[in-house]
């Protein structure tokens, strides 16, 4: 699909009355004489995972620091429900519910659950939270994304790096993350905590959570995402429905930058 279709497509569903979650039109960033992200156009529904693919260096980690408001473009809008909006800052990006959740997620070994699921936000509403209310809510969020954690008061060093990664996810749904980007969330992972990180992905999306996910595993890229965008050289150079391709299209895509045979939606 190209620059063009994803315009029309845009909308289309705009028409449909079906506004994306969040949106980015004609974004383009350079560093020095590098062309990072040249005009890319994406957009992401609500309860849905979008895997963002390609190569090193064909710009997806500078789109997710975009939209994670690290960076700022050189050109282009982001658009959240319409309406457009200025990612100036992680701050700025995390008020609007956009959260991110990095491969070495930045958790607080030495505390225990609760603290690390209110970690830089214990002031709220103008008070410190109590222990037992940090705790009492911590379990709430967990229960209700169904992660099973034994003990909370352990400090989190003393959990697996699934069950980390499901507290760093937590956290950000506790804060009311509409919008995930996931860099490479199970990586580090074996094939069971994988599995555990991934049934947490499945009821987020439930939750009408929308998932920007960065992988290099094929396979959690088929079972998780609905759709896939291929960049490289910092443009979009083809996206589709994950049932409407084959890995070997995609790895095509991924090489070349487009598809030799064609494959159903992709031009
Ligand atoms: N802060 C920066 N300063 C200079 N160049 C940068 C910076 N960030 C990214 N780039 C360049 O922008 C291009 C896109 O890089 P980016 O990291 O976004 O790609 P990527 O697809 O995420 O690759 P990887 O999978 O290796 O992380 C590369 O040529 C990279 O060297």
């Amino acid at each position: 699909m190209t620059q063009g279709t994803e315009t029309q497509t845009s909308a289309a569903r705009s028409a449909a009355g079906v506004l994306p979650l969040i949106e980015t039109r004609g974004i383009s960033k350079s560093f020095g004489g590098i062309q990072a992200l040249d005009d890319v156009a994406v957009h992401l529904m609500p309860g849905e995972v979008l895997a963002l693919l390609g190569h090193n260096g064909a710009g997806k980690s500078t789109l997710i620091k975009m939209l994670s408001g690290a960076y700022t473009p050189d050109a282009g809008q982001v658009l959240m429900n319409g309406q457009e909006v200025h990612l100036s800052s992680p701050r700025a990006a995390q008020l609007l519910g956009i959260e991110t959740i990095y491969q070495n997620l930045a958790l607080a070994d030495n505390l225990d659950v609760p603290a690390n699921i209110f970690l830089g936000r214990e002031l709220l509403k103008g008070g410190r939270l109590d222990e037992d209310t940090m705790e009492f809510e911590s379990r709430k969020v967990l229960d209700r994304l169904k992660v099973n954690l034994p003990d909370l008061k352990k400090p989190v060093f003393n959990f697996s790096g699934g069950q980390r990664q499901c507290i760093a996810i937590s956290r950000a749904i506790y804060f009311k993350a509409k919008v995930l980007i996931m860099d490479e969330p199970t990586a580090a992972l074996g094939p069971q905590e994988t599995a555990q990180v991934n049934e947490l992905i499945m009821s987020l999306k439930n939750e009408g959570v929308g998932i920007f996910l960065i992988s290099h595993d094929m396979h959690d890229v088929f079972d998780l995402a609905d759709r896939l965008t291929v960049m490289k050289g910092g443009r979009v150079v083809g996206s589709s429905q994950t049932a409407e391709i084959t890995q070997d299209e995609v790895l095509e895509m991924i090489i070349a930058g487009k598809v030799a045979r064609r494959a159903a939606g992709l031009s």
